[in-house]
């Protein structure tokens, strides 16, 4: 099965596809068949050093343009991008799985607004004046901070690549990104869009690989700033690797968000939002609400509202645009699905509904709602990555906030109730970096997105990520003369 969009290399280097069949094969796997679309191949060190002398190359006459001639290419790659949206979110169907009715919304048409986004800001990236006493006065420049390395998740692999992107290029650096070895297609065409709109050949790189690539890639004495979106203990392991040579770092990383639902909220809202919040993208997203608290006097006719919509489902052809529901992105992933699933059961949790493999090629489960699941079992502390909704029943507000903020994560947390004071006093009390309030899961990039404890370091989106793509130099200017001691 081939389609008209995919990429014709592995990697893209200096402005060019580039193949080297040296690397370790990279099969591409339409999760939805089980069929192989696609062989890359892993980039080598060759490879490697040569996207990163491309990037080194192109950094300084990107870095010496002005921030408006920066700008004016990224829009116009956003502009590119949604005149192939279509296109483009085939290909993403292709490489995650995620149906059409999703990709064709979510993902290509995020990249490009986070393109235009930057773009707009890119010319108002100034330093500022600072008047002192005696005359004296300062400045401050905002300079780029080099060459970055982007490190890509699976599950939105043309959102993730050009949510480094932009801020990265529109602060006047270039950029090297590793797509997840899972999901390697999109950032690709990104990579030959940007090019397209204008950018320097070497600006944009992306190369092909798992953790061995990443790891190159972190710790070359070329890079200077590495942005990661994985799980904690890669983000743990590539923290340490920058930490080693003092390099800037932003760590997207895993949850295992709390999304409270109290008993005077609108119920089909908060039975949407827990639906957002878990079998999205099959349920694949890391800011998923996966611990749904309800208050008990509201568990039943939340669990009852819950099993009719899930009926409404359509689990079938991702590439249908009536499609709500597909595949997990691999069988690896499915596997350890399926393996929560059966630790969820064996540790007391009652499976309402779902949570079963269907007999059909490719990656295929349904939806899974656990109810009577306590705070200690292994599916309610553990991230799953995949549709496993687990529903806990709390009494009162200080219990549920309490016990909502019992985790090493801290990426999300959403509230769902019509007294809106105390909607806003228990999202304020809730340690998570990215938070909803009777919505789940938006993430416009005007607003940062990021979380707190092991949930990463940093933010993505907003004007907030210039302070991850850039750096102040200060400069004191004195107007008199100067007075030393001797
Ligand atoms: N906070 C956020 O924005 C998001 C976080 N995630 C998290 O990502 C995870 C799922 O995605 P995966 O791709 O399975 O994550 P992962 O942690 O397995 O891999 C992430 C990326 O890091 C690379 N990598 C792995 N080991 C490395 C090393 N030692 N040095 C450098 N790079 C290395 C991988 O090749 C991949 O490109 C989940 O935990 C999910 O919560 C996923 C999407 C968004």
């Amino acid at each position: 099965m081939t389609y008209p969009t995919q990429p014709t290399a592995s990697h893209f280097i200096g402005g060019e596809y580039v193949e080297d069949t040296a690397g370790a094969a990279l099969p591409v796997v339409y999760p939805a068949t089980g069929e192989t679309i696609a062989i890359l191949h892993e980039a080598t060190p060759a490879i490697i050093d040569r996207a990163l002398e491309a990037a080194k190359g192109a950094q300084a006459d990107w870095a010496a343009m002005s921030g408006t001639e920066r700008g004016r290419v990224l829009r116009r790659a956003a502009d590119i991008m949604r005149a192939r949206n279509h296109d483009l979110s085939v290909l993403e169907t292709m490489d995650t799985g995620k149906p059409y009715q999703e990709t064709s919304v979510a993902d290509a048409t995020s990249g490009a607004d986070a393109l235009e986004y930057f773009g707009g800001l890119a010319g108002s990236l100034t330093g500022e004046h600072i008047q002192l006493p005696g005359g004296d006065w300062a400045y401050t420049v905002r300079e780029p901070l080099g060459v970055c390395v982007g490190l890509g998740a699976w599950n939105y692999p043309t959102q993730i690549a050009c949510w480094k992107a932009a801020p990265a290029l529109a602060c006047g650096n270039a950029m090297v990104f590793k797509p997840s070895e899972t999901t390697p297609l999109c950032a690709l065409k990104v990579a030959k869009i940007l090019i397209e709109a204008g950018a320097p050949p070497g600006l944009f790189n992306v190369v092909q690989g798992a953790g061995a690539a990443g790891a190159a890639l972190t710790t070359d004495p070329r890079v200077d700033k590495v942005s990661l979106t994985g799980s904690v203990p890669t983000g743990k392991k590539v923290y340490a690797a920058a930490a080693a040579e003092m390099k800037h770092v932003t760590m997207e990383l895993g949850g295992k968000s709390p999304l409270v639902v109290f008993d005077d909220a609108d119920l089909d809202d908060a039975v949407g939002g827990a639906i957002l919040g878990n079998f999205y993208s099959s349920g694949q997203v890391c800011s998923n609400g996966t611990r749904v608290f309800v208050q008990r006097n509201l568990r039943d006719a939340f669990l009852d509202r819950l099993s009719e919509r899930l009926a409404n489902a359509v689990i079938g052809d991702p590439l249908d645009p009536e499609t709500s529901f597909g595949p997990m992105v691999s069988e690896g992933q499915l596997q350890i699905v399926l393996n929560y699933i059966s630790k969820g059961t064996e540790e007391g949790a009652r499976l309402v509904s779902g949570g079963q493999r269907l007999d059909r090629p490719g990656c295929w489960i349904t939806p899974a709602v656990f109810a009577d699941v306590t705070d200690d079992m292994t599916i309610a502390r553990e991230e799953i990555f995949g549709p496993v909704m687990c529903v806990l029943d709390f009494e009162n507000e200080d219990e549920v906030i309490a016990r909502a903020n019992a985790t090493e994560y801290g990426l999300s947390a959403g509230v769902f109730t019509s007294d809106l004071q105390r909607g806003h006093r228990v999202i304020g009390a809730l340690q998570a970096g990215s938070c909803f309030l009777n919505s789940y899961n938006d993430a416009p990039v005007e607003v940062p997105f990021g979380g707190v404890k092991m949930s990463g370091v940093g933010r993505e989106n907003s004007k907030a990520a210039i302070e991850h793509y850039s750096q102040l130099k200060s400069v004191y200017v004195r107007m008199g003369r100067v007075e030393a001691p001797f």
